[in-house]
């Protein structure tokens, strides 16, 4: 059954709600009743109060009538705002509980398929699409199931009414329902494109905006504005395709409808000048039939909200789906404490199939000792870090902690194990106290601002409005090159893993600052192991050992 298929993708975080939208999907049935209640106060003015024959007080029928009528209006408001607030609140947070599994889905995939993916176009998946499949669900619990039972409701009324008028009522619903599959195909196409590129919108958007100022500086507003113009052109064009397919419904469903309709009139009002109906039992049975045909119309709208969930239930699926993963191993133990040293053993790695960047790869890292790794830009230096903190797994060879493979260790005692600087310091939109607590989750204020002093943080910290409890904006764009990458390197300072690794972190300071840092690194490393990434001759002389990557060692690229 297709219904349930678009929509499974949420079932997991569905299954906690089921008794809401079973609540909400009751009230609606409700909903159905008195709806089919409805048209009988009408029936009774017109049959006993109106017609040729009234009862002996019809201004009290008719009172009862108009009582009847508001009544029943206000119950039906009521069962719908009362159903409307549970399955919306429902709704509500099984969109968040999908966005939540989504979203800690990404922060574990691999780094190779963040590569791949835009956030851009992963913002769009866990906003737009979700929201797409919350409509769903909404339709569905409000419309499949009272719909059903409206119809089923109706049509045996109908029949009991007057047989003839329920065949045709029968009738008119196949021609729709073939309609609508037929519809559903061509919306669910439409909607997958404008999904698409919706997700491509997004991509770029989140580019261009992450570089707003690499576009001013460099003066390429009309650049930009013509890359998001080529994309937002293409989302219009989709769009407005998938409105025009959307739109072509209407008329069709409504013209069958409307045919329906027009014979009903005419074979019933044949009866009603035939006897065998009353003028107000005619008005209830076309009472009925506008009744019969919103919940087919509600049925077969239901078909294009699921076709567009269908598009976006794919693009879901395709997050929460990805096993490319660094997973650890079911027995993964903690990793060691690193007390004899770090083993890089033949390792071969590259970020596309075909291109290697380290190529048999050997290096060996005793406990306390500091080594420097030189070489070429884009030799792979940061990469040799990277693969240490196993953001990538090697494609061949091994990587050995006091003797264990990488990939037997647990990642977080591992990642435990290191304190990292960055090239790119990778600062959060928080206060420098909230960045630098980043490094160590039991980092004390005392702590924290320990770290700071020593790397220089308190320099530019105390200038600030709130000092360490300034917040820095996105990526840290409040403050300089220089003050970020000390802040990273406080980061690290607070750490108390016993391996320090260090991507240029001297890069972008003045002599004055970079002789700073170099002394406070020197502080925050004693007695630590530390791989260090440098051009800086000043701080390669701090290093027991220099290791020169060139294309021997490297992969051939
Ligand atoms: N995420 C990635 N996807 C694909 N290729 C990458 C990725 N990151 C790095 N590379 C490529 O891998 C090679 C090694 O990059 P790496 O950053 O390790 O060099 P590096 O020696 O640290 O350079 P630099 O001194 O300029 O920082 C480069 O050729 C780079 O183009």
């Amino acid at each position: 059954m297709k219904l349930p298929l678009s929509l499974a993708v949420a079932g997991p975080a569905a299954r906690a709600e089921l008794p809401a939208l079973a609540a909400a999907a009751g009230l609606v049935v409700l909903r159905v009743g008195a709806v089919l209640v409805r048209p009988w106060p009408l029936a009774l003015a017109v049959d006993h109060a109106l017609g040729p024959k009234p009862t002996a007080n019809p201004v009290a029928v008719l009172g009862l009538a108009a009582a009847g009528s508001v009544v029943l209006s206000a119950v039906i408001g009521l069962l719908d705002m009362a159903s409307l607030r549970t399955v919306e609140g429902a709704a509500e947070r099984i969109g968040a509980s999908l966005r939540a599994t989504m979203f800690q889905r990404t922060m574990t995939r691999s780094l190779r398929w963040h590569d791949r993916m835009r956030s851009g176009e992963l913002v769009s998946r866990l906003t737009t699409d979700v929201g797409r499949l919350l409509d769903a669900v909404v339709a569905v619990t409000t419309s499949f199931l009272p719909d059903a039972v409206m119809l089923v409701g109706v049509l045996a009324l109908l029949v009991a009414f007057d047989p003839e008028l329920a065949l045709i009522g029968l009738a008119v619903a196949p021609v729709l329902g073939v309609l609508a599959v037929r519809q559903r195909r061509r919306i669910r196409a439409a909607q997958q494109d404008a999904r698409t590129e919706s997700g491509r919108l997004a991509g770029a958007t989140t580019d261009l905006l992450r570089n707003v100022r690499a576009v001013q500086a460099f003066g390429r507003i009309d650049r930009a504005a013509a890359i998001f113009g080529t994309r937002n052109r293409a989302v219009l064009d989709v769009e407005l395709r998938a409105i025009d397919v959307d739109a072509r419904w209407t008329p069709m469903a409504d013209i069958v409808l409307a045919i329906g309709a027009a014979i009903v009139l005419v074979i019933g009002g044949r009866h009603v000048l035939s006897g065998a109906l009353t003028v107000g039992q005619l008005l209830v049975v076309l009472a009925y039939l506008r009744d019969l045909y919103s919940p087919v119309r509600g049925l077969t709208r239901l078909s294009v909200v699921l076709a567009k969930a269908g598009a976006s239930a794919a693009r879901v699926r395709e997050v929460l789906d990805c096993d490319e993963a660094v997973e650890d191993r079911y027995d993964a133990r903690p990793a060691p404490r690193l007390h004899t040293g770090i083993r890089f053993e033949q390792i071969s790695f590259g970020y596309e199939p075909g291109r290697p960047v380290l190529d048999h790869f050997d290096l060996d890292i005793a406990a306390g000792e500091t080594v420097c790794l030189l070489g070429p830009s884009g030799i792979g230096k940061s990469t040799t870090l990277h693969l240490l903190l196993r953001l990538y797994d090697v494609d061949a060879g091994r990587i050995l902690i006091d003797g264990v493979d990488l990939r037997d260790c647990d990642q977080r005692s591992l990642r435990d194990r290191f304190a990292f600087v960055p090239q790119d310091p990778w600062l959060l939109d928080a206060t420098i106290a909230e960045n630098i607590a980043f490094g160590n989750q039991n980092a004390t204020r005392a702590g924290v601002v320990a770290a700071g002093r020593s790397a220089l943080v308190d320099e530019f910290a105390d200038r600030l409005p709130f000092g360490y409890d300034t917040p820095l904006g996105e990526s840290g764009v409040r403050l300089s090159g220089g003050q970020r990458r000390r802040v990273a390197l406080a980061r690290a300072a607070v750490s108390s893993a016993p391996m320090v690794l260090l991507d240029e972190p001297t890069a972008s300071l003045d002599p004055v600052s970079a002789a700073a840092v170099i002394n406070a690194i020197r502080t925050t490393t004693a007695h630590r192991t530390v791989l260090l990434v440098t051009h800086d001759r000043d701080l390669a002389a701090i290093a027991d050992r220099v290791v020169t990557l060139d294309h021997q060692l490297a992969g051939r690229r």
